[in-house]
């Protein structure tokens, strides 16, 4: 089955079609993308179906979260995929405004995260990256006032940095993950992965190999230094040029010098050629 959701561009039809919503008292969930959809996105519109009775999802390439030297000019865009793929979900709106609308002339406000989510990883490498995505997502959530919203685990620090957000701002949003969906060889689904070559994208199934392979040893009881070694070896011969491999704490992302430390999580990004891929599990 398919249904046309609505398509809305500006603020005041998405108020409009959000009063209608709200009329009939329905729970919402609001799903944000930058497009270029794919099943980790679906999964996302599935959860936040199962938690609310309408579903809007955003399609947004947000510009503020990009340095001038990264790829907002060729970030993949699939706008008509991206509908047909959203109308066989039965999702009820897409929120699709343009660059203009979300920061019109003038525009002079930022939200920024501190505290010890942001610490390090995403942030040392792309330090411009959680102003932006807080002040749209900040947007997002004023503009569309969810009762849910769904992120996904593939971006594990994004993830944490706006349940803080949300929380800290009163936005009354439940955020909730949702799990990583990967490909049959464990690449994490991203929308960068078309930038990969063929070859790349043999060797890119790599990270989620040596995550694992430093998990084990950790449950092993190895020492952390050694384990997170060993991870950061296996990808660096496999060609990439790595960014970060560490094992923080899973709730507070802090620093930790061992297993004992609490739950972990393993977070990795590097580079294969131009594509900088991320991804995490749990150990
Ligand atoms: N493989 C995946 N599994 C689950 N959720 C995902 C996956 N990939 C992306 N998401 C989530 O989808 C939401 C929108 O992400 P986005 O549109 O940036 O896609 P992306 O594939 O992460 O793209 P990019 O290549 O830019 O990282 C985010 O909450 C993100 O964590
Ligand atoms: C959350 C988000 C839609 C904000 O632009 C983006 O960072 C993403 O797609 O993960
Ligand atoms: N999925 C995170 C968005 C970004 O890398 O810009």
């Amino acid at each position: 089955m398919s249904r046309n959701p609505m398509i809305v561009r500006t603020v005041p039809a998405l108020r409009r079609a959000l009063d209608g919503i709200r009329a009939k008292k329905a729970t919402t969930a609001l799903v944000p993308t930058m497009g270029a959809l794919h099943d980790g996105h679906v999964s996302l519109v599935r959860l936040a179906k199962r938690r609310a009775r309408k579903v809007i999802v955003s399609i947004f390439v947000n510009p503020t979260q990009f340095a001038p030297s990264e790829d907002f000019g060729s970030y993949p865009r699939t706008w008509k995929a991206d509908v047909a793929r959203l109308a066989a979900e039965e999702v009820d709106l897409i929120w699709n405004p343009d660059v203009k609308t979300m920061y019109p002339d003038g525009f002079a406000t930022r939200i920024v995260p501190e505290g010890p989510a942001t610490v390090g990883l995403e942030d040392r490498f792309r330090p411009h990256f959680f102003g932006g995505v807080a002040t749209v997502v900040g947007k997002l959530f004023t503009q569309v006032r969810p009762d849910f919203a769904i992120f996904g685990e593939k971006d594990f620090q994004q993830l944490r940095v706006v349940t803080r957000m949300a929380r800290d701002l009163d936005l009354g949003v439940k955020v909730i993950g949702s799990r990583t969906v990967r490909e049959r060889d464990g690449l994490a689904m991203s929308s960068r992965n078309v930038y990969l070559s063929p070859e790349e994208r043999l060797t890119a199934p790599v990270l989620y190999r040596a995550m694992k392979e430093s998990a084990a040893r950790l449950r092993a009881g190895d020492d952390l230094a050694a384990a997170m070694a060993g991870g950061a070896e296996l990808i660096a011969k496999a060609g990439f040029i790595l960014d970060y491999f560490e094992a923080r704490h899973a709730e507070t992302l802090a620093p930790i010098a061992s297993v004992k430390d609490g739950p972990v999580r393993i977070l990795v990004a590097a580079r294969l050629g131009k594509t900088r891929l991320i991804d995490n599990i749990a150990v």
